[in-house]
């Protein structure tokens, strides 16, 4: 699939995993759960050191977990070189952290609690970024979402037509999200997501029909559901092989 226009030296992953994994509130990270056989971390990796656009990869995770990730891409036999490298405190400090590692002028930006994440997803969101500027993954809301004051009142009912829940990969002009990253950090605004910031410069974010199944571990009901994607996801694999 790499090819004359898609050259797979043009686009680069960084993987954000230095996160404490507070609302799972597991005593180890989240990230590093074991599903099935692999910690969720190599799941994710593998999707995207598979992937033919993607030239470099960049691992963000805690300063303390940089040895053991490294000696799971050991393990697991990656083809590409990936690089593992100490995050800061909030997500958007890793994020920019990785950047600074990369070379390529594209950038995808994903988490490494998205283990579900298609290659086909990928190559969607990275050409969507090559033609608008930039892009991310999303899904239309399936519910009602209200705006909730803090004495716990409704405030508001947005056109639900309007809401999409945002995903990674979100794929950007490299220097762009340098930038993105320098601007806000000198006006002190901690964004959720990387589009957030991007947005600010007042620049258009393209956003990609994703799927549902690209789910963030986030909470422990996620983990069960995680689990039961996985085995029906291997026991289709395994039809297939029969057939
Ligand atoms: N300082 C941080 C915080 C988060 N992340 C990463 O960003 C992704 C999405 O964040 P989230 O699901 O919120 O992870 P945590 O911050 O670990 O979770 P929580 O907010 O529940 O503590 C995760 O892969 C997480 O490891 C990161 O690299 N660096
Ligand atoms: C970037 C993100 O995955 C978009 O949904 C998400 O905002 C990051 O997770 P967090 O829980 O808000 O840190």
């Amino acid at each position: 699939m790499e090819n004359e226009y898609f050259p797979a030296a043009d686009a680069g992953a960084v993987i954000v995993a230095a996160g404490r994994g507070s609302r799972m509130g597991t005593k180890e990270s989240k990230q590093f759960l074991m599903l099935e056989d692999k910690p969720i971390i190599v799941h994710t990796l593998a999707v995207f050191d598979r992937h033919p656009l993607i030239g470099e990869i960049v691992l963000v995770t805690g300063a303390q977990d940089v040895d053991r990730c490294k000696a799971w891409i050991a393990e697991y036999g990656f083809t590409k070189q990936i690089k593992v490298i100490p995050g800061g405190a909030e997500r958007q400090h890793s994020v920019y952290q990785g950047l600074a590692e990369l070379s390529a002028p594209w950038v995808l930006v994903h988490d490494g609690v998205r283990p579900f994440v298609t290659s086909r997803e990928i190559t969607s969101c990275y050409k969507a970024a090559v033609e608008h500027g930039a892009s991310v993954l999303a899904v239309p809301v399936k519910d009602t979402v209200k705006q909730v004051n803090a004495e716990g009142y409704v405030t508001a009912t947005p056109d639900r037509r309007s809401l999409w829940a945002i995903q990674t990969p979100q794929a950007f002009r490299r220097s762009d999200l340098l930038l993105a990253h320098k601007q806000a950090e000198s006006e002190g605004f901690t964004g959720t997501d990387d589009a957030s910031l991007v947005e600010r410069m007042g620049k258009a974010v393209k956003v990609i029909e994703g799927g549902y199944h690209n789910i963030k571990i986030t909470t422990p009901e996620d983990l069960g559901i995680a689990e039961s994607m996985l085995r029906r996801m291997n026991e289709s694999k395994e039809g297939e092989d029969v057939s």
